[in-house]
């Protein structure tokens, strides 16, 4: 297991001990939807922020790995299903252990849903790719979600607090789940699974105000990180979006400053650029020409209730 805790512990900011991952894996399950185009900008501009890793589906990771600066953990992911499926998105293994190492991956991803007619398919791939992956060295993060005909509100705080456990339990060294909105049965689901959990964009926030204010309340309830995807590329301004999760997520742990290097030099072009992460409070002994220091400062405590949006588009 060597091997894994190593590559595991790189999926984590040195300082913060917290991950943003970027998820660009949306082309296989919806299509074409809006903000795909961003994807180059995104994979050019993260270079300059602390974000830990991308998610890519293997063709898109062949096509990218060579752009992507090495600090940056290439998750291949190793399922696909689409919304035309039957039962709709449902998830079978496209790639294998294997296939993902050629690649370049430092990790991969799966995404599995229960309460789905595929479910124990589901779960044996679960299974077999832990079993496959971990004797390689090589981390699984784990995208579980409620979905199918058993379920009728995906985001039902014990639906989610099940997703999690179940990545915990089944072998999985990062968990990935939709935030529910109840603080409190998300903060013990967190709390009592044996590995680090993150959170999903999901598109059910009705403004990027929404979005953030989940991250925020995500991390006070103790996620370790978010593999973000449509909040983020569907932003119309995407690198100023992924600046702003790195500050909620990184600035989230007490005492830590976190750099972010402004992209607006060599990144391409962004409206990014006239609206760059909050001058340094003050500057650190690292702290380099363009780039800035900052410390996010601490939020608000901000408790509210599940509200559920079971009909929002899906991924
Ligand atoms: O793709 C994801 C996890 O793999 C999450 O995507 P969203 O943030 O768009 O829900």
């Amino acid at each position: 297991m060597i091997g894994t805790m190593r590559r595991l512990g790189r999926l984590f900011h040195p300082q913060s001990a917290k991950s943003v991952i970027l998820a660009l894996d949306h082309g296989v399950s919806e299509g074409m939807i809006p903000g795909l185009t961003e994807i180059p900008l995104l994979i050019e501009g993260m270079k300059h922020l602390p974000v830990q890793g991308v998610v890519l589906n293997k063709g898109l990771a062949r096509a990218s790995v060579g752009s992507l600066s090495l600090d940056k953990n290439v998750f291949v992911h190793l399922s696909a299903g689409t919304k035309h499926g039957l039962p709709t998105y449902n998830q079978s293994l496209v790639c294998s252990v294997n296939e993902a190492l050629r690649l370049g991956a430092d990790a991969v991803s799966m995404h599995v849903n229960i309460g789905n007619d595929l479910e124990d398919r589901m779960l044996q791939d679960f299974g077999m790719v832990t079993d496959e992956a971990h004797a390689m060295g090589i981390p699984v993060m784990a995208v579980i979600y409620a979905r199918g005909g058993q379920i009728v509100n995906e985001l039902d705080p014990s639906l989610i607090t099940h997703c999690i456990r179940l990545g915990g339990e089944l072998g999985a060294d990062v968990v990935c789940v939709p935030y529910s909105g109840d603080k409190q049965s998300f903060a013990m689901g967190v709390a009592t699974c044996p590995v680090p959990v993150f959170i999903t964009g999901g598109p059910a926030q009705p403004n990027w105000k929404a979005a953030k204010k989940m991250i925020a309340e995500a991390m006070e309830a103790g996620a370790s990180g978010v593999t973000m995807g449509r909040p983020i590329f569907q932003h119309k301004d995407p690198l100023k979006a992924l600046a702003e999760v790195c500050q909620l997520v990184h600035g989230s742990t007490e005492g830590v400053e976190v750099q972010i290097t402004s992209p607006a030099k060599d990144a391409a072009p962004s409206k990014a650029e006239s609206e760059a992460p909050p001058k340094p409070k003050k500057a650190t002994a690292k702290t380099a020409p363009r780039k800035s220091t900052v410390k996010s400062a601490k939020r608000r405590t901000a408790t509210k209730s599940a509200k559920s949006s079971p009909k929002a588009k899906k991924k």
